[in-house]
């Protein structure tokens, strides 16, 4: 995973991101409690959790335009407080209240932020516009707010930063250009570079993440690799199966380790609809015997995994999912 490039123009080998025992408090607000979390080089992590659960206010920190209350934060290494302009440069920022306004135009607005973020390579600009089909030469004051979005990821992108914190990324965008810009994340990454960015969009979380850190009230609630999140998420089954007897086919599904069953039985053939939440070797083994006619066994869906951290104190994962080795996509990183 770590190639040259991953290796930063630092040269060293740590981290992108690094939040250690991080707390934030507004007034007697506790926006941040001990949040801990890194994210390796080259690896793409999406920050989600519900709204007001410190996203924003963890990248705010990260690119220190805020300042925490207590812990650290480091990103390439450097510590977010005294790196300056010069961390500023390795670092792609998009925030998520994006104000652009006045006469100039896009072009002049990003040679305006090219002249202090850049060197920006020629034609990068032009070329990242006609990605994200963006007429650079309107008025940023009359840019729609898809289109002033646009402007905010090509400023993000132009440089080629080592780290990109991308704050609700896709916000206004309409679908074709949100997969050109997943497009874009899968290049960094490919390239060694490293991605955080916020999303209540699950699904663009499930394509372009490796890794999600699930915040809630200012807590980190899991920390885990989107496989191994949606694979801990209940499926729902379908089964269609033979009986004749009634209470010896509940005896079976008992011991199947299927959850929140309905049946419903008519001439002879029963019509399960039910949940696992487990392993699947119970519900093979408790299925054997029996004459099943059809068996509809649905991909787990990440969403359902998310969802039940976002909302209660549960764990999503199941024992023993979590341990996945250094640079496999499914790195847990806690
Ligand atoms: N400048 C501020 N002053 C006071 N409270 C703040 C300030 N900024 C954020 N907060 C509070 O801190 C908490 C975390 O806010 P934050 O914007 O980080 O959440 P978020 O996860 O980004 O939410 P969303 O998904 O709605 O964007 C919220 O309760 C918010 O009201």
């Amino acid at each position: 995973m770590a190639s040259t490039r991953a290796q930063g123009r630092s040269g060293s080998t740590a981290n992108a991101i690094d939040v250690v025992s991080l707390t934030k408090r507004f007034g007697r607000h506790d926006a941040l409690r001990a949040v801990d979390f890194t994210v390796p080089r080259g690896s793409v992590y999406g920050l989600i959790g519900p709204n007001g659960a410190g996203k924003t206010t963890t990248m705010r920190i990260l690119l220190d335009i805020i300042r925490s209350t207590s812990g650290r934060t480091a990103v390439a290494g450097t510590d977010s407080r005294t790196g300056g302009p010069d961390l500023r440069r390795r670092i792609g920022y998009l925030p998520g209240e994006l104000i652009l306004q006045g006469r100039i135009t896009g072009r002049r607005l990003l040679s305006h932020y090219a002249a202090v973020s850049g060197p920006v390579p020629p034609g990068r600009i032009d070329e990242l516009a006609e990605r994200l089909r963006i007429d650079l030469d309107r008025p940023v004051r009359k840019l729609s707010k898809g289109n002033k979005q646009k402007l905010g990821l090509i400023q993000a992108f132009m440089h080629d930063p080592e780290v990109l914190i991308l704050d609700e990324p896709t916000s206004g965008l309409d679908p074709l250009i949100q997969r050109e810009f997943l497009g874009m994340v899968k290049e960094v990454r490919d390239e060694g570079r490293t991605v955080l960015l916020s999303s209540h969009v699950i699904s663009e979380i499930q394509e372009a993440a490796d890794a999600v850190v699930i915040l809630r009230d200012g807590v980190v609630v899991e920390v885990a690799g989107v496989e191994v999140l949606r694979r801990s998420a209940v499926r729902r089954v379908r089964l269609q199966v033979e009986t004749r007897d009634e209470r010896a086919l509940d005896a079976d599904l008992a011991e199947s380790g299927l959850t929140a069953v309905t049946r419903h039985v008519r001439d002879g053939l029963a019509d399960v609809q039910a949940e696992l939440g487990g392993p699947i070797r119970p519900l093979l083994r408790a299925l054997a015997t029996l004459p099943v006619h059809d068996l509809v066994l649905e991909e787990p869906d990440l969403q359902d995994a998310v969802l039940r951290l976002y909302g209660t104190d549960r764990p999503a994962l199941v024992p023993g999912d979590a341990a996945v080795g250094a640079g496999d996509s499914d790195e847990v990183a806690r």
